[in-house]
């Protein structure tokens, strides 16, 4: 009986292999079930041994009284389970005449795969190191992810659902102002349903430069609108009186006060306060040094405010003057105007190293915001990639904010206010190798009231004011602050009444660390990489050049320092011939330099 039970045990265990391998829709895993099988049948033997009956394995036969015969084909093998029980009995039937699922279903190949170690998406440190260092690089300043978002998404949508205008859908009036590179005029649209809350606007006809300042608007639109006046609309018209095609570019009208108008005005800067908070809400201090620092602060925290968010998405103003500062009357804050100069730096967009004349008055020393041997910028994509390290080798936005720095004194100091006034500061602080110390101390050898005034400004406070300023016209533009590290400076920053001393010297103390003078070896470092760019781009400013000689180390060159320095004018004689053969390549067969990001260029 055993031998007959086993025999069936043995044709179930087969029949459950194969069972398992069809029916459970799962890998067919033969040594699981073979390993199973072992299991069972030595325990069968072990009960036949001991002596017990095999009665709790072998089901009785259907009908037979207490009848013990198991049944070749449907042996009701209890081992399993009932599950088992089932599976045996219908895989008997199933088996016949089909064979084994495995030989049909080449299991080996799945039984091998299983043995395999598990495969899949892992999560590994230097995988994550690698990723994060990937995602802080395309969203480092200037944002290369979000350029791409903003250029290819958000643009064109824009493109899409924006009210577009034609030159007769405007009625022009006064003319505002008259530049190098436009007119412009109040103006109103002749059908105020076109544009919703429509008000009054400005119309600006510029000449070819109009298309930067539809480039940098519309950028500014999606990325700060509340930093610069509201752009409505640009476009291009053909003029039958002037040669070639003008740019119209329409803005809403902010208010008639520029940062110009109420910096003349000799009530400046309670003016300013009035027209901020309203004249109900002025300060109740009287009149005097401290409330003329509060007031001159907030206009400093707006100005800052505006410019960290143009450099936050990649852009330098390259002419912020009090001239390009207008106050809004709608918002109560002044905004941004004319970025007509502006440069692109995300794609390189109007960043041509030599091309821009800009305002003398608040340039800063170094006249260009990149390194003038940096090259013109490269295809687009190369240049969006390449932004970020671009940007941390040049800082570029700490042109910007030396003007807002000459704007900062102008308006401590009412002699600097007057043209005639800040040409001479220009002059002196020149002169004292733009060293403001140097310049405080000239200035202080023979004070007058202004001078004395303004002095007592900058030192209320600790100082506070004064340290600011200084770390804003710093003659280095990488040591100079950012817009951003300024809005944190202690100046704006105050801390509560207790904390407030120690607070603010450390902080202080913090932003003194961190605007340190490099040391001279990564100062001599920097400025051989700068001198390695091509002819094309030009050469360094003067007093460039004079900062770099007073600065190299004067000890002789090592081995290293001279192989490097040779390896260098190689490089730069290379690049200066190919830069001169494409050159003549281009004039040669009058191939016109052609901008991909003008869309109205042909
Ligand atoms: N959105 C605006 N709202 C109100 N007034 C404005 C606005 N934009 C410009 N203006 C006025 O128009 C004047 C000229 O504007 P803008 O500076 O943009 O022109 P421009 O041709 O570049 O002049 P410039 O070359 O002298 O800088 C400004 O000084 C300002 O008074």
């Amino acid at each position: 009986m055993a031998d007959a039970s086993m025999a069936c045990f043995s044709g179930g265990i087969a029949s459950l292999q194969g069972l398992l391998c069809s029916s459970r829709g799962r890998s067919c895993s033969q040594y699981n079930v073979e390993n199973a099988a072992v299991k069972m049948r030595s325990k069968f033997w072990s009960r036949i041994e001991h002596g017990r009956s095999a009665d709790g394995w072998l089901g009785k036969a259907p009908g037979g009284r207490g009848g013990r015969t198991p049944r070749l084909g449907f042996c009701r093998c209890q081992a399993a389970g009932i599950e088992a029980l089932v599976a045996l009995h219908q895989s008997a039937v199933l088996g016949v005449g089909v064979g084994l699922p495995c030989t049909v279903m080449e299991c080996g190949d799945v039984v091998y795969r299983s043995t395999l170690p598990q495969q899949g998406f892992q999560i590994t440190p230097p995988g994550v190191a690698l990723t994060l260092l990937i995602v802080a690089y395309l969203w480092s300043t200037p944002g290369v992810a979000p350029g791409f978002w903003d250029m290819f998404v958000l643009a064109p949508l824009e493109q899409l659902l924006r009210p577009s205008f034609r030159k007769e859908d405007f009625v022009l009036g006064k003319k505002l102002g008259e530049g190098a590179f436009g007119t412009v005029y109040k103006a109103s649209l002749s059908n105020p349903n076109l544009l919703k809350n429509s008000g009054p606007l400005v119309v600006k006809k510029a000449n070819e430069y109009g298309a930067v300042e539809v480039w940098m608007n519309e950028r500014v639109r999606r990325a700060c609108r509340n930093s610069c006046a509201d752009f409505v609309h640009g476009f291009l018209e053909s003029n039958p009186n002037k040669k070639g095609d003008e740019f119209w570019l329409v803005w809403r009208y902010e208010g008639k006060e520029t940062l110009a108008d109420l910096m003349a005005n000799k009530d400046f800067p309670y003016n300013v306060e009035e027209v901020m908070l309203g004249m109900a809400n002025v300060d109740d201090l009287p009149k005097g040094p401290e409330r003329e620092n509060r007031i001159i602060g907030r206009i400093m925290r707006q100005i800052l405010n505006s410019l960290y968010q143009l450099h936050a998405t990649g852009i330098v103003h390259r002419d912020i003057k009090p001239q390009n500062i207008i106050f809004s009357d709608d918002s109560k804050v002044f905004k941004i105007i004319d970025l007509g100069a502006a440069a692109d730096l995300r794609v390189g967009i109007n960043y041509a190293p030599k091309e821009f004349l800009l305002d003398p008055r608040y340039a800063a020393p170094e006249q260009y915001i990149m390194s003038t041997q940096t090259p013109s910028a490269p295809p687009v994509l190369v240049a969006a990639l390449l932004s970020p390290v671009l940007w941390q080798m040049n800082f570029p936005d700490h042109f910007d904010v030396y003007s807002a720095g000459l704007i900062f004194l102008q308006m401590v100091f009412p002699n600097l206010r007057s043209d005639s006034g800040l040409i001479t500061f220009n002059r002196q602080f020149k002169r004292r190798g733009y060293d403001i110390k140097s310049w405080r101390e000239l200035v202080e050898s023979k004070p007058n009231q202004d001078i004395r005034h303004g002095f007592e400004i900058l030192d209320l406070d600790g100082g506070v004011a004064w340290e600011l300023l200084q770390a804003m016209v710093r003659f280095e533009g990488r040591q100079r602050i950012s817009a951003r590290t300024a809005l944190a400076h202690p100046y704006f920053v105050r801390a509560g009444l207790l904390g407030s001393s120690f607070m603010q010297r450390m902080r202080l103390q913090i932003i003194r660390a961190t605007q340190q003078e490099r040391s001279e070896n990564v100062t001599w470092v920097s400025s051989l990489m700068a001198k390695s760019g091509t002819k094309n781009a030009g050469g360094f400013t003067e007093a460039q050049l004079e900062k770099l000689r007073e600065k190299e180390p004067r000890q002789k060159g090592s081995i290293q320092r001279n192989a490097l320095a040779s390896a260098l004018r190689v490089k730069r004689k290379v690049s200066r011939t190919i830069d001169s053969t494409i050159t003549d390549i281009r004039k040669e067969r009058g191939i016109k330099r052609v901008n991909w990001w003008n869309r109205w260029e042909t």
